[in-house]
């Protein structure tokens, strides 16, 4: 089983003509979009997923938390600073492959990092609005639990895959969510949880 983490950095939308988010033209009457906040998404340049547009994260290391994974590999991929203690846990994904618990990933959301982010081997960020988020060009699974996320809910979910591995090349057939999770200050051990289940379908 692997135990990997994924990191969604938050920052209020540009709209003022200064950044890439909320560009306007003369002609435009206003220059806010739906939305005013970005999110830090990346295009994976390799490993699982390659190709794809996801949150910084990955695999954790011997000894290390979740928490301190997240903000590892946030820093690996795209060079910001973020204190893994600011990091909020937003979610706990377990994928099955085959039935098997393939990966459980720890999700986390923060707005507090430091630096700007840069381009790495692995990953080429970019600020995406909350509302633009191109769900066609990731895990199929994501546009169940990342706009909730997104938004600033908790989800337990679960996501069965088959026909792999690997796991990016399975079929995603089935999932459970439960939203409103309580998981404290837990830092991937021991969940309490609240809320009510979702099941695929309905
Ligand atoms: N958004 C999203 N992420 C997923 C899904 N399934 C899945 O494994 N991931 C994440 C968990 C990890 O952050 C990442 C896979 O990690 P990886 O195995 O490619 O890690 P890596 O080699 O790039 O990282 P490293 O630890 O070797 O540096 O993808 C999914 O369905 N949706």
């Amino acid at each position: 089983m692997i135990e990997a983490t994924l990191c969604f950095v938050l920052r209020e939308s540009e709209t003022d003509g200064t950044g890439e988010a909320g560009e306007t033209d003369e002609t435009s009457e206003t220059s806010e979009t739906d939305s005013d906040t970005d999110v830090l998404l990346i295009e994976k340049r390799r490993g699982l997923g390659e190709g794809w547009y996801n949150g910084p994260g990955g695999k954790l290391e011997p000894g290390e938390t979740p928490r301190e994974c997240a903000a590892r590999e946030t820093r690996e991929e795209v060079g910001l600073e973020i204190a893994p203690d600011v990091l909020e846990y937003a979610g706990e994904l377990t994928f099955l492959l085959d039935e098997e618990v393939h990966t459980v990933c720890h999700v986390f959301r923060t707005t507090e990092f430091a630096g700007e982010p840069r381009p790495s081997d692995e990953a080429r960020p970019e600020w995406t609005p909350v509302d633009d988020v191109p769900y066609d060009q990731m895990w199929e699974d994501d546009r169940l639990w990342l706009p909730g996320v997104l938004a600033g809910d908790t989800v337990a979910g679960e996501f069965h895959f088959a026909g792999g591995p690997p796991l990016d090349e399975a079929a995603f057939v089935d999932h459970e969510l439960e939203w409103g999770v309580s998981f404290e200050s837990r830092d991937g051990d021991g969940t309490d949880t609240s809320g009510e289940t979702e099941a695929a379908g309905e």
